[in-house]
């Protein structure tokens, strides 16, 4: 590790720390937390809060902590955390790394000193209401910045021990790690992995829950401490945390483990939200509470992220990107991708491969004109009621040109199929609707009858794209038949380009309804989406199920 000077010391802002008034309150070192009459969980300073501070403005949350480059750990993470939770994020940076969701190649060490001038800075200027320690790389960084807290004092303080990058490689000197100790004094809660609190303790690595829990309650203890035990590292299904105080209470918040590959960095997101949230609960087991829903949460939705080839970040913004608007296209994107499993399925289905090689029995084919025929007429209504709904005069006609369609394509299966096959297959045509039709159709009309806009168009639109897709798929599939394909003349209506074209823009009305809507009508157009398209899948499979 290689250390670097300042750049000038004349250019640094702040005042140097001699020549910063020193309040008497901070010239005996801070009293270790249980020598302090209030309870533990309570930062003593916070019982005489400044004048200048507004509870009601954000938590000013400064995170010391090294940087990650690709984002997932250290002082990234802690940003990320800090203001997922609500808090202004404030950085001073102890070492960079190279670093990636592989592992960690290299760590410079900027000088100590130009440390111990950032902290002062801040110190000197902003009124800091948090602290979340996390990598200390040197002797010399864990002195300034002890150094710094004893004189500053700040009402929260969270020490994330790292020792050890998530992907196994050391971010700690050796001797670093004794100095570390002494850093729990200016600390209200740390917060170990199982080695690190093996490593504080002095013991070999805890190697069941029942014997980490005793190991957090010696160091409780000892230091006078809330130690938050972590369960990160167990083996099996679980994932506990347990807040140890410094007298043995313990609350436990149990927890399944995640079965994802992505938990870079869930240790510094978990201590600096936990420091922002503390600053208004003043109840660390609430914070816990709070904060462990919001990282399960995160690390459920890390797969969304797709960074990196190894142990990829949590998502912390999972909530709010989930009620932002969406990118255009992103919505409809994401509806073709969940309904992956029901588009495959199509194509396997019996009906649409016995269609393409001719094969299909006409009395199956005439089952489904004659449903199809029903389905058309409902369709026409469900397609002008979009028309009546549409926020532009282009979408309004859009829709009541599809709804005149639908009607005209009903009126050409009877008049050019239905009309031209042989009279066993009466029944069929004369047949009322069928149970999938009717459960397709009831579905549409209640869209029609009391969903929004975006809700009505997506109830729609699969009838578009999957019959698109579909045309789209088997148009080359298709063999040559002598005599002619038996239904090639239907295939054929299907691929034809201005269809396609009308698939196209129904996908990007409801893409720009989706963006224009919230968060809920969203959810809903989702789902009213994904019954269609089970709809469609049923509907082709339902001559099979009829004969
Ligand atoms: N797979 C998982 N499922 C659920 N929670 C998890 C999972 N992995 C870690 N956690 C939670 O993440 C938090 C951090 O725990 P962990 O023991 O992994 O810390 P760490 O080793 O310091 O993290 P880091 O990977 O940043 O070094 C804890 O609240 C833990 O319960
Ligand atoms: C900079 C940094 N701090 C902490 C960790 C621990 O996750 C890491 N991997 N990188």
């Amino acid at each position: 590790m290689n250390g670097s000077s300042m750049i000038s010391p004349t250019t640094t802002p702040a005042p140097a720390p001699s020549s910063t008034p020193t309040p008497a309150s901070t010239l005996t070192p801070a009293p270790a937390p249980s020598s302090t009459p209030t309870p533990s969980n309570v930062p003593s300073s916070r019982s005489v809060p400044s004048s200048s501070s507004v509870p009601s403005a954000p938590p000013r949350v400064l995170s010391i902590a090294g940087s990650d480059p690709s984002g997932g750990a250290g002082i990234q993470a802690d940003i990320k955390s800090i203001s997922a939770m609500g808090g202004y994020a404030m950085t001073a940076i102890t070492a960079l790394t190279v670093q990636n969701t592989q592992g960690v190649q290299s760590v410079h060490v900027p000088d100590a000193a130009f440390l111990s001038a950032q902290l002062d800075s801040l110190s000197a200027d902003i009124e800091i209401d948090a602290v979340k320690i996390g990598m200390l790389p040197t002797a010399d960084v864990i002195r300034v910045v002890g150094e710094w807290l004893g004189r500053v004092r700040p009402a929260v303080v969270v020490l994330d021990p790292v020792m050890v990058a998530s992907s196994g490689d050391s971010l700690v000197e050796q001797d670093a790690r004794l100095a570390l100790l002494e850093l729990l004094d200016h600390a209200h809660l740390v917060t170990p992995n199982l080695p690190e609190l093996g490593v504080l303790v002095g013991e070999p690595e805890a190697q069941s829950w029942e014997s980490a829990l005793l190991q957090g309650k010696r160091l409780a203890a000892r230091r006078g401490i809330q130690v938050l035990v972590k369960g990160g590292h167990l083996t099996g299904d679980e994932c506990p945390d347990a807040l140890v105080g410094p007298h043995g209470a313990v609350t436990e918040l149990a927890g399944m483990k995640i079965l994802t590959g992505n938990t870079h960095g869930t240790g510094c997101s978990l201590s600096s939200a936990l420091a922002t949230v503390q600053v208004r609960s003043l109840d660390w087991a609430l914070s816990l509470r709070q904060v462990k829903e919001w990282l399960t949460q995160a690390l459920e939705h890390s797969d969304d992220l797709q960074v990196g080839k190894g142990r990829g970040p949590v998502n912390h913004f999972y909530s709010l990107w989930s009620t932002a608007s969406p990118l255009p296209g992103a919505f409809t994107q994401k509806l073709w991708d969940d309904c992956a499993p029901v588009r495959a399925a199509i194509f396997e289905l019996p009906f649409i491969t016995e269609l393409v090689h001719g094969s299909l029995t006409e009395a199956h084919f005439a089952y489904y004109l004659a449903q199809d025929a029903k389905y058309l007429n409902a369709y026409s209504r469900v397609l002008a009621r979009a028309g009546e709904l549409a926020p532009t005069e282009n979408e309004q006609r859009f829709w009541m040109e599809g709804a005149h369609n639908a009607l005209e394509v009903e009126l050409s299966l009877h008049r050019d199929w239905l009309s031209v096959h042989p009279v066993d297959q009466a029944d069929a045509i004369r047949a009322e609707m069928g149970p999938v039709t009717k459960h397709y159709v009831d579905h549409l009309l209640a869209a029609a009858f009391a969903g929004s806009y975006g809700e009505v168009v997506a109830a729609v639109l699969p009838c578009y794209w999957l019959y698109a897709d579909v045309a789209r798929v088997l148009a080359p599939e298709r063999p040559g038949i002598d005599g002619g394909h038996p239904y090639g003349r239907w295939l054929d209506s299907y691929a034809d380009e201005a269809f396609a074209t009308s698939a196209r823009t129904a996908v990007e009305i409801l893409d720009v309804a989706a963006r224009r809507t919230n968060a809920a009508d969203r959810q809903r157009m989702a789902s009213a989406f994904a019954y269609s398209a089970q709809c469609e899948l049923d509907f082709f499979d339902a001559p099979r199920l009829h004969s």
